[in-house]
């Protein structure tokens, strides 16, 4: 049978387990640990999907939802999608044609695409995948502000529209099972091709990263993190460039009120997937004070723990404007290439679509209602 008769046998995934578990079939035990994976006893990254569980959804009937519109507003832009393809590095672990095979399927879909700056493929050859689909570009502030400019300038000739910047990783975090393993994709060079492109990057060697791909390798481990970053970096790099600046990564109420102090155009609540700080707040929790902080003035996007429809929902009455989810297309990505991210995203596009008509609302901002949702504890 060819291979393209095997992958029309495939039966469809539906359940998070099961894509789960289709993905670890794929990939070797480290690769897929290191996606899976949490920081330290994983308490957060539990807690992360726990917390949708104390919120439940209020429904109101008789409503006509015979159609049904899931598209929002961010940023003036309009995107047929209410979920965003997180920033995920390295995918070139996962399957050969890593970002590639993500921008096709988001280009399909119309799903707006976040690139992370530790991709496999550079951001220009995404961008170029991607056509003309609404894609941002995900910002590590590297040791090296050149280097960091360099990146902005990139971006924006290559039709970014928006630029995230990750605060929660001033260093990465303690992954037990990744130590364990001993695996570090930015070791394996799952992450280098940014860097590698960089005039600015290659500027820094003594020779060229082709010449001596373990020094290059080496010098982008001591760069890519930068623990110095404060606010007052961010006054700098909101000079650097015209495209909004959303931060990736606020839990606090009180970081969200400086974002819009600093002229930050939006904030992604967010704790990394508990990846970074375990014992962190379950995103979800942390949205209420954050929406509350903000008050309507800057939009708020939401991720981590994000798996089907109604997460979607909550997260959006709970004060989100827009979401972005993270493993479950890694995992449609790791089990069959572009089909299998085109597939999470149908499944999850039609979840969210069969929610709002379950739910008795004809559109997502419909439910951006604190009234549609009840916290357990005040039931
Ligand atoms: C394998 C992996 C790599 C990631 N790489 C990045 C990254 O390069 N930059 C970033 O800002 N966030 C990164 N994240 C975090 C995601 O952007 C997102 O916050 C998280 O995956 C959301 O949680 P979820 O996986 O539960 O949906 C990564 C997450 C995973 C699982
Ligand atoms: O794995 C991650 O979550 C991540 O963001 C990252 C970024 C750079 C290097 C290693 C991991």
């Amino acid at each position: 049978m060819s291979d393209e008769a095997v992958k029309s046998k495939l039966s469809p995934i539906y359940r998070y387990k099961d894509l789960e578990r289709h993905a670890q079939k794929k990939l070797s035990h480290e690769v897929f640990t290191y996606i899976q994976s949490g920081s330290g006893h994983e308490e957060t990254l539990r807690a992360n999907e726990e917390a949708f569980k104390k919120w439940k959804l209020v429904p109101e009937f008789l409503q006509d939802v015979s159609t049904r519109d899931l598209s929002i507003s961010v940023l003036g832009q309009t995107y047929p999608s209410p979920f965003l393809l997180a920033p995920v590095g390295h995918l070139g672990a996962a399957h050969p044609e890593g970002e590639l095979a993500v921008a096709r399927a988001a280009r399909g879909k119309q799903v707006p695409y976040v690139a992370s700056t530790v991709s496999t493929y550079t951001l220009e050859e995404i961008a170029d995948t991607l056509g003309d689909t609404p894609r941002w570009f995900q910002l590590y502030c590297s040791k090296d502000p050149e280097l960091t400019v360099s990146f902005l300038r990139r971006a924006e000739k290559a039709g970014y529209s928006a630029i995230v910047i990750t605060i929660d990783t001033p260093a990465l975090g303690f992954r037990e099972a990744d130590l364990t393993n001993q695996f570090f994709p930015v070791r394996e060079g799952y992450g280098s091709a940014n860097y590698f492109q960089d005039p600015v990057f290659r500027n820094r060697l003594d020779v060229t990263p082709e010449q001596n791909r373990a020094a290059a390798i080496d010098e982008l481990v001591n760069i890519t993190f930068q623990p110095k970053l404060t606010w007052k970096d961010l006054a700098f790099l909101r000079e650097q460039t015209h495209l909004p600046i959303i931060l990736k990564g606020v839990l606090h109420p009180n970081d969200a009120k400086r974002a819009i102090d600093y002229g930050v155009d939006g904030v992604v609540v967010s704790n990394h997937g508990g990846r970074q700080l375990d014992g962190a707040i379950a995103s979800l929790d942390a949205l209420p004070k954050v929406a509350e902080a903000v008050n309507g003035r800057i939009p708020i996007l939401f991720d981590s723990g994000i798996r089907r429809g109604p997460d979607v929902v909550k997260a959006m009455s709970l004060g989100a404007d827009a979401v972005l989810i993270g493993r479950p297309y890694v995992y449609g990505l790791a089990y069959n290439g572009q089909a299998g991210v085109e597939e999470v995203l149908s499944h999850l596009l039609a979840d969210i679509d069969t929610t709002l008509a379950t739910a008795g609302k004809s559109s997502i901002r419909a439910c951006q209602a604190p009234e549609f949702v009840q916290h357990l504890s005040n039931s």
